[in-house]
């Protein structure tokens, strides 16, 4: 078989030497070219496995050639070489269809793992007809999925950082593990981290690891995040979370695709795709001066929007029938009457993890594996349930099983003074006194989130600006109260 060739373009004689040699030395063949029109003519005539070119060209920009060469049908996978410390070109080199940057000088490390990652695009599974992915576990075949899958398949032949917005539960994860698994990353890691749930003080060590004796309790060495997913993609969740210090560390991870270690004397590089998510509006974010400008304009090199559910309701009973036979087995559990139509009405706030909720709860109570309008618990919530003691809005209507488990009340409370006008709270002694302050407050606690929790259909950002609190500290508080919402299950 033929080595993959591949063409460089450069006018700097040194520097051309420098790429041909190590990609021969690699095995492949070698083309080269010092101008546009030269390389223009080059890659009509031969079909090539990755184009490396320079950015600046005595005939014009090798942007030109990105853009020529992404949107001819030959698509070969083509990468730029931008100056030291011009993170623009990069972007916007990436963001015209640009496989991956490197920087100069060359790191010829770095340069052979780009190489290696764009030639094993060729041997990434084809997609099927239906432009889905073999093994993928994306349901619907509405025309904002089909769209959706056809991003998908671009982005997975790009090494450029994504953004992937969505609302809640609409499938942003999913996504991104669709995107890892078409790329030429698939056999490394993919690693999803919550920025949200880790505590500020651990972040570090979380994301770049640490070697022994760092600090106490650093009995060994040990990997971070950016290590873990080395080759592969590192998904960054709730990025809006990060605090800010910890933003500043990570744009320099991203840029210099190196990390050092805490503790560590010298730098690693490290090779990860980055692929970030929320829901929040992230430029707001830049504009309310949570999230610096610079780490949001390096990670939104490319936006993919998830749409809600409500948006593509022809996809709901497809993804009913795949949930039900997930949950139940194939064929063993089905809809009574008028059941499809209740949850197309619905506006389902949580998209497809609460949908994957509701229909888990219904086959709870379903008989003989039937579920009935009833069943669904869309309307009302039950009595008992925080929410049924507060005015909830519609959308906060569904009672999700895990949390009315945790929020069931304490145990029952005796009875409050009589001149008392306000019912004594649960857990009072006959004295109107706790008879465990800690354990008392904390159930008041557990009960006001869980409140907030509901009225905001789980929505955690929301929930934390009701209560006058951080996300994180929300996030903490939950954890310390063990209050599980029904995603953190999913
Ligand atoms: N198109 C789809 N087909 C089948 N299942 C889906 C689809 N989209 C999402 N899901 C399922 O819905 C659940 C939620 O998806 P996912 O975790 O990717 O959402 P998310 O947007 O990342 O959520 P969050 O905003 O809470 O981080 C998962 O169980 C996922 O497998």
């Amino acid at each position: 078989m033929a080595a993959p060739r591949i063409l460089v373009v450069d006018d700097e004689a040194d520097l051309r030497e420098l790429l041909e040699i190590t990609l021969l030395k690699m095995g492949l063949d070698v083309d080269s070219a010092a101008t546009l029109r030269q390389a223009r003519a080059l890659v009509e005539e031969h079909d090539y496995a990755l184009i490396l070119t320079d950015m600046r060209l005595p005939d014009g920009l090798g942007l030109e050639l990105v853009r020529e060469v992404t949107a001819s049908s030959k698509a070969a996978p083509i990468a730029v070489i931008t100056a030291y410390g011009s993170a623009e070109n990069a972007v916007v080199a990436l963001k015209a269809g640009a496989f991956d940057y490197i920087s100069k000088p060359v790191a010829l490390d770095a340069l052979r793992v780009m190489v290696r990652s764009a030639l094993k695009l060729s041997e990434a599974p084809a997609p099927q007809q239906d432009g889905s992915a073999p093994g993928s576990r994306m349901i619907g075949s509405s025309p904002a999925m089909q769209s959706l899958r056809a991003q998908i398949g671009r982005l997975a032949r790009s090494n450029a950082p994504i953004s992937i917005t969505g609302e809640s539960g609409s499938g942003k994860e999913l996504a991104a593990r669709e995107i890892h698994a078409q790329s030429s990353r698939a056999s490394k890691p993919f690693v999803a981290v919550n920025c949200g749930a880790i505590p500020e003080t651990l972040m570090e060590a979380e994301f770049f690891g640490y070697r022994k004796g760092a600090f106490t309790g650093a009995t060994d060495d040990r990997d971070g995040f950016f290590q873990a997913a080395n080759g592969g993609t590192l998904m960054l969740d709730e990025v809006a979370d990060l605090p800010l210090p910890m933003q500043v560390k990570l744009l320099r991870a991203i840029q210099e695709r190196r990390v050092r270690k805490i503790g560590a004397t010298v730098e690693e590089p490290v090779d990860v795709r980055i692929i970030s998510a929320t829901h929040q509006d992230l430029a707001r974010c830049v504009e309310q001066g949570r999230f610096r400008q610079d780490l949001f304009y390096r990670l939104n090199v490319i936006e993919l929007s998830l749409p809600p559910l409500r948006e593509r309701i022809d996809d709901l009973a497809p993804l009913v029938d795949a949930i039900l036979a997930r949950l139940a087995g194939p064929g063993q559990a089905t809809l009574g009457p008028g059941v499809l139509d209740a949850l197309r009405a619905y506006s389902f706030p949580g998209n497809i993890r609460e949908l994957e909720n509701v229909l888990e709860r219904a086959l709870a109570f379903a008989n003989d594996g039937v579920i009935e309008v009833g069943d669904l618990s869309l309307k009302a919530a039950r009595p008992g349930d925080a929410a049924a003691r507060e005015p909830a809005p519609a959308a906060a209507s569904v009672a999700p099983l895990e949390l009315a488990v945790e929020l069931e009340p304490a145990p029952a409370p005796a009875a409050a003074p009589v001149a008392d006008p306000v019912p004594a709270p649960p857990g009072l002694g006959p004295n109107g006194l706790p008879s465990n302050l800690p354990e008392y407050l904390s159930q008041v606690e557990r009960d006001i989130i869980g409140r907030a929790l509901q009225q905001t259909n789980f929505n955690r950002t929301q929930a934390a600006a009701l209560l006058g609190i951080s996300v994180r500290q929300l996030r903490y508080q939950m954890q310390k109260l063990e209050i599980v919402a029904p995603d953190d299950n999913a």
